[in-house]
């Protein structure tokens, strides 16, 4: 593992950025802000906040960014989504905008506002595989939930009987907020992650 402190860009196209940066600070990360696609250059990994998929998706579109965040994926640097971020990196989406792109990245399915439907929003406790000292708080907002998955994706969490956390290699992704809690365990796994990309580990759990 490096010793040297990572730096972690967050997509600030829309969605709650500020949130990321804290949690990302905490977990001892330098976190910044990313608007524009030579930003990518400089950062070890990225997260995708949450937020609103079809803006986010336009957005990324019009400041030209999906087909460098594909490749930034493809490059194997480390990304996590949150929620909308998750929706970002599904290589597909049911209940999405017909237009709607995606960076991909995880070979899932995701359904937009899944949770959504019968409640707005709520809170649960979710035991997530790789994450130590019991089960994360999640924060479920509008939330997707993940329909099925590939064969070179790991479920790590699962919530009323569907699927909320998921990782393929190089990209996680969760359901859920946990930039809204004050426990940045997530944060701090994904941190992890981005430490062991830098030094050419790939680190699967
Ligand atoms: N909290 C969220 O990120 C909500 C996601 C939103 N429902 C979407 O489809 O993008």
């Amino acid at each position: 593992m490096s010793d040297r402190t990572p730096t972690i860009g967050v997509l600030a196209l829309q969605g709650d950025v500020r949130e990321h940066l804290t949690a990302l600070a905490t977990a001892d990360a330098l976190a910044r802000p990313v608007r524009r696609a030579e930003e990518l250059d400089d950062i070890d990994g990225l997260v995708i906040p949450g937020g609103e998929s079809t803006t986010m998706s336009k957005l990324a579109g019009v400041f030209g960014m999906l087909e460098p965040l594909r490749a930034f994926i493809r490059a194997g640097k480390p990304v996590y989504g949150t929620c909308a971020g998750m929706i970002m990196v599904a290589e597909k989406i049911l209940d999405g905008r017909e237009d709607q792109e995606t960076f991909g990245g995880v070979d899932m399915i995701v359904r937009r506002n899944a949770f959504g439907r019968q409640n707005e929003s709520f809170e649960a406790a979710v035991e997530v595989a790789g994450i130590d000292g019991g089960p994360v708080e999640g924060v479920f907002i509008r939330a997707p939930w993940v329909e099925s998955v590939g064969a070179e994706v790991e479920v790590l969490a699962e919530h009323g009987g569907h699927t909320v956390a998921v990782r393929q290699g190089n990209v996680l992704a969760t359901s859920f907020h946990p930039e809204l809690t004050g426990d940045h365990r997530v944060h701090a796994f994904f941190v992890d992650m981005v430490r062991n990309a830098a030094c050419g580990d790939p680190g699967r759990i």
